[in-house]
């Protein structure tokens, strides 16, 4: 396993409670080498996109390796993480996207639906995403990098 990850946590008030619990297991677990929480907190009611383009931006300053982003549904905070630049961010819950989202497109940002998902799963697949980490010299490098050259353009 290579170094150990950087992470920023981020939610709504959907999103609230998922977050403080997968926040806890990252905070716990050895292949986790900090964790930063860019809200919200109990009483925050941050609108999503503020809150998942804050995390995405601390990625995409190379200040995190990864964020791990929390709504209702997944989905507005990977909309929304996905308008910063080199920010490939993804919604995934099952085993084999969470496992692609990393090995053939090099997402850096996993979002997750507290609305949509059990804590059960989502603490497993949170689990599972730490495990993995893109091949540059996969295959799946040139299909990326076509993403980020369209980007660059
Ligand atoms: O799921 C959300 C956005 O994708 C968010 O937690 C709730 O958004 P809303 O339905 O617009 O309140």
């Amino acid at each position: 396993m290579s170094e150990k990850l950087r992470i920023v946590v981020g939610c709504d008030d959907a999103g609230f409670q998922y977050k403080e619990a997968l926040k806890r297991d990252l905070q716990a677990s050895d292949l986790v080498e900090s964790v930063t929480d860019v809200g919200v907190d109990a009483e925050g009611h941050t609108a999503y996109p503020t809150i998942a383009i804050e995390a995405a931006e601390r990625v995409a300053r190379g200040e995190a390796d990864r964020a791990l982003l929390v709504c209702g549904t997944g989905l507005g905070v990977a909309i929304a993480a996905n308008k910063v630049k080199g920010i490939r961010a993804v919604t995934a819950h099952d085993s084999f996207s969470v496992e692609r989202a990393v090995l053939s497109n090099n997402a850096q940002v996993l979002t997750f639906g507290q609305r949509v998902v059990g804590i059960e799963l989502a603490r497993r697949l949170a689990a599972e995403w730490l495990t993995y980490r893109f091949d540059e010299q996969s295959a799946s490098a040139a299909k990326v990098q076509l993403m980020c050259d369209y980007e660059a353009a």
